[in-house]
């Protein structure tokens, strides 16, 4: 069986987070692991709290895992400060590892910050040069590239700026478009473009952190990168259009769309 390792931040809700790393990955076939960055406390309607992980007790889940069973991919989701961000790119190095994913999750979607300022530096010195693929969102492109997302023009541009600088190929999320769920990858100089139907669903809580471990799992896999996007993107789609509607606000989508009993 393959195997994925998910170093994120647990979202006490259950949508995004290692939570729905581990659904995706599960629901992929492939054999989830954990590292926990921090614990938030989050439902549908926001995140009331943050508590991070001592760095040296991520260092020994980190330890643990790769002693034990090496991961076929990795997926970075949440890490919110400076010295987990390099205690991950230690262990990451030290253990050779492969098929890394970096989402580089800045704010929830309701609106919390899950990075602190200075940790942005940090990231893209330390994690994004060694990731196999970069995932941002228009909001965390923005960031990156220095430079305001409006049109496809300009997702083009800063996915080039992203890729080129950092040395990593990058998938710009086009969810926060109004009327559509394009995406674009930016891979080896060249541009491709992945069209997605918009699902007419509000609740769309962890479909980032869904993105990135169906990615994961299907690199883990062995299928290319521009397949296991392909798929990842199917993936999410089913998700959306199974339309569950649960809580008061953001609510997360249905990893359980293959199965008819659902009682
Ligand atoms: N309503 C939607 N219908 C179909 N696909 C969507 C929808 N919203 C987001 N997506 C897709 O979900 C993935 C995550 O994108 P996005 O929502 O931009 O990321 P994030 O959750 O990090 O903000 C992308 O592939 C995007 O195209
Ligand atoms: C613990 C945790 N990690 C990541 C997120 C952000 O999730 P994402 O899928 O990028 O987007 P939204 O759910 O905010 O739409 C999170 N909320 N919590």
């Amino acid at each position: 069986m393959k195997t994925a390792l998910t170093i994120a931040g647990s979202d006490s809700c259950g949508g995004a987070g290692i939570q729905a790393d581990i659904k995706t990955m599960t629901m992929h076939g492939v054999y989830a692991m954990s590292a926990v960055t921090a614990l938030t406390a989050q439902n549908t309607t926001g995140v009331s709290g943050i508590m991070e992980v001592d760095p040296a007790f991520l260092e020994k889940q980190l330890e643990s895992i790769f002693t034990d069973i090496f991961p076929d991919a990795v997926k970075i989701g949440m890490v919110s400060g400076v010295e987990l961000i390099q205690v991950i790119a230690m262990i990451l190095k030290k253990y050779h590892a492969k098929n890394i994913i970096v989402d580089p999750v800045m704010v929830a979607t309701s609106g919390s910050k899950l990075l602190a300022d200075q940790a942005v530096e940090t990231l893209e010195k330390e994690l994004l040069p060694m990731a196999y693929l970069v995932t941002p969102n228009i909001p965390e492109a923005e960031i990156l590239a220095g430079m305001p997302i409006r049109t496809q023009e300009d997702m083009e541009k800063a996915a080039e700026y992203i890729g080129t600088k950092f040395g990593c190929n990058v998938l710009l999320k086009g969810g926060h478009q109004l009327n559509e769920a394009n995406d674009l990858l930016w891979k080896d100089g060249k541009i491709s473009w992945f069209y997605g139907e918009r699902i007419n669903n509000p609740n769309t809580h962890g479909t980032g952190c869904t993105l990135s471990s169906a990615i994961a799992s299907n690199l883990a896999k062995g299928y290319s990168l521009e397949i296991s996007i392909e798929k990842a993107k199917n993936y999410i789609s089913l998700a959306l259009a199974a339309m569950l509607d649960l809580g008061q606000g953001n609510g997360p989508m249905n990893h359980a769309f293959s199965i008819t009993d659902q009682k």
